[in-house]
């Protein structure tokens, strides 16, 4: 085949068919067609997911995980072997999915957008009619969740103390992080992989974001790609980038560097991910789906039915550590803030290392179980800052389990600049695409009006710590997680094919 820069015949659905095996595999995606045979051992999420479709058309499976530019940028231009005629392509059948017809169906019985009140109605919806592999990879936290748990019930242990006879006419929720002004304090926090819940990814963020002029953070693990979800944003809209430290520090640089050119604001290193925790709900999906292959041919080198989060991260560098911030400092002029950030001692290293920012968080509970939450490391963290004088030297932002603007209320009142909100934002936009993301960012603002009314305060800078009580933050009462492995899967002794009763 000539490259396909000078190619007169499109190919054809047969002849890519022809390379079905890992001997010569071919796939086509968007319409061209890719010679990935060498690239099978180095694949991420294991060889044996691009075998499943090999010779055949893989855009369906491709589109959740890759961005758009990932074969440019990443497969050689020579295994690019150009168009295929798709009219020759035959259309794959669907595998009856079971699964997938159900859930159709649920869709049609679900509440429509305006019966949804909090953002827990759109986890209520995303569950039932998220595919299974999308669900499980958004709402899994690592090994017993119970800092999952933790994350939201922490903000059930403070309690207001609200003022009265104050005039409270007038409220005004807006605020400013890391310089830029936004209408409220919260941000659209960094989560991968979006088109997992909708086709169109976190672009439908940065559209609710700019309607509620929010901040967004740009994972690095987007699904669109990085200039898709730059270019989605209009003039004067504030963006983040998130990052993850790649092992080629070329690489990193790159990214940093390009990020800074289109206009991002803030450079959040997450810094509690050296490795992904297990999140077992995404490893079971994952496993159902690779699991045969991955049994019949043998394991290769990596354990890859650790489902789409092992798959996507195998790049971040385990080794990085406080050396490299000025390293960091010298490739950008971008304030740097650590994302994931889980005791006052390494706030107080952070000062120190001159970075302008923190993010207490444990990672939505998706890395080390039985961390803290986010706002009970606040409450450690402010009083030693202070102490220290050193109050004003970095904006401290927390995230996990806010899921009430009451909870965003005693994160400031704490001494919080702002938080990050994760899943809320992805399930709103799994069920309901943008008006989902909008509606949830409306009943935020509303819900954040009438706290700050009710506890008597106008504005967000009247927020401080006599405002509440959170003496009890530190009782962690934990339910022990129930042995379900026993439960469900040993003792009833019901084989693989049977369903557990
Ligand atoms: C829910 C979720 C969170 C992820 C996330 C993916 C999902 C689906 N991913 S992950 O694939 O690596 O785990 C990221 C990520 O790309 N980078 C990151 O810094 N944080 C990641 N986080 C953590 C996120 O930035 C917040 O810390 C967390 O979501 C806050 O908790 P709530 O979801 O309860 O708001």
């Amino acid at each position: 085949h000539d490259s396909n820069d000078t190619q007169k015949v499109k190919l054809t659905g047969e002849q890519v068919a022809e390379h079905n095996s890992k001997d010569s595999c071919w796939v086509i995606v968007h319409g061209r067609a890719y010679d990935v045979t060498e690239f099978l051992p180095e694949h991420p999420g294991g060889p044996k997911i691009i075998l499943k479709y090999a010779g055949k058309d893989a855009t369906d499976e491709f589109d959740p995980i890759h961005p758009p530019d990932t074969l440019d940028k990443y497969l050689d231009r020579k295994y690019h072997l150009g168009e295929v005629d798709m009219k020759t392509v035959e259309q794959q059948e669907k595998e009856f999915d079971p699964d997938e017809e159900a859930r159709q169906k649920r869709i049609e019985t679900m509440p429509i957008l305006e019966q949804c009140y909090n953002l827990m109605d759109f986890e209520h919806v995303a569950r039932r009619v998220m595919k299974k592999t999308a669900w499980a990879y958004y709402s899994s936290g690592a090994d017993d969740e119970i800092t999952m748990r933790e994350n939201h019930t922490a903000f059930h242990k403070i309690w207001f103390r609200p003022r009265i006879l104050v005039d409270v006419e007038n409220i005004d929720t807006s605020t400013t992080m890391l310089g830029s002004k936004t209408d409220m304090p919260f941000y659209v926090t960094a989560t991968a992989l979006g088109k997992l819940g909708n086709p169109e990814g976190e672009v439908l963020l940065t559209r609710g974001a700019k309607k509620h002029n929010v901040i967004q953070m740009i994972p690095t693990l987007a699904s669109c790609s990085f200039d898709e979800i730059i270019d989605a944003a209009e003039d004067g809209q504030v963006q983040w980038l998130q990052l993850y430290v790649n092992k080629d520090r070329e690489v990193t640089k790159r990214i940093v560097q390009h990020a800074e050119k289109r206009g991002c604001k803030g450079l959040f290193i997450t810094v509690d991910a050296p490795q992904l925790g297990r999140r077992e709900k995404d490893m079971r999906t994952k496993f159902q789906d690779v699991g045969s292959n991955v049994q019949s041919t043998g394991a290769n080198d990596v354990d890859r039915s650790q489902g789409a989060a092992r798959a996507i991260s195998s790049f971040i560098d385990p080794s990085l550590s406080w050396k490299d911030i000025p390293w960091f400092q010298s490739i950008t002029k971008m304030p740097i803030i650590l994302k994931g950030v889980q005791r006052v001692e390494d706030v107080i290293k952070a000062v120190e290392a001159g970075v302008q920012g923190v993010v207490l968080s444990n990672h939505g509970g998706r890395q080390l179980d039985t961390a803290p939450s986010g706002v009970e490391v606040l409450a450690q963290v402010m009083p030693a800052l202070r102490e220290r004088g050193m109050q004003d030297k970095i904006e401290v932002f927390i995230d996990g389990g806010i899921r009430r603007a009451s909870d965003i209320v005693k994160a400031l009142c704490l001494g919080a600049t702002g938080v990050g909100i994760g899943r809320p934002f992805l399930y709103a936009m799994s069920a309901y695409g943008l008006p989902g993301v909008d509606r949830a960012m409306q009943l935020l603002k509303d819900e954040m009006e009438m706290n700050m009314r009710l506890i008597g305060a106008t504005k967000v800078s009247d927020l401080n710590t006599t405002l509440v009580d959170a003496r009890s933050l530190s009782l962690h009462t934990t339910t022990v997680p129930e042995d379900t492995l026993g439960r469900r899967v040993y003792d009833p002794l019901v084989g693989p094919k049977e369903k557990a009763a």
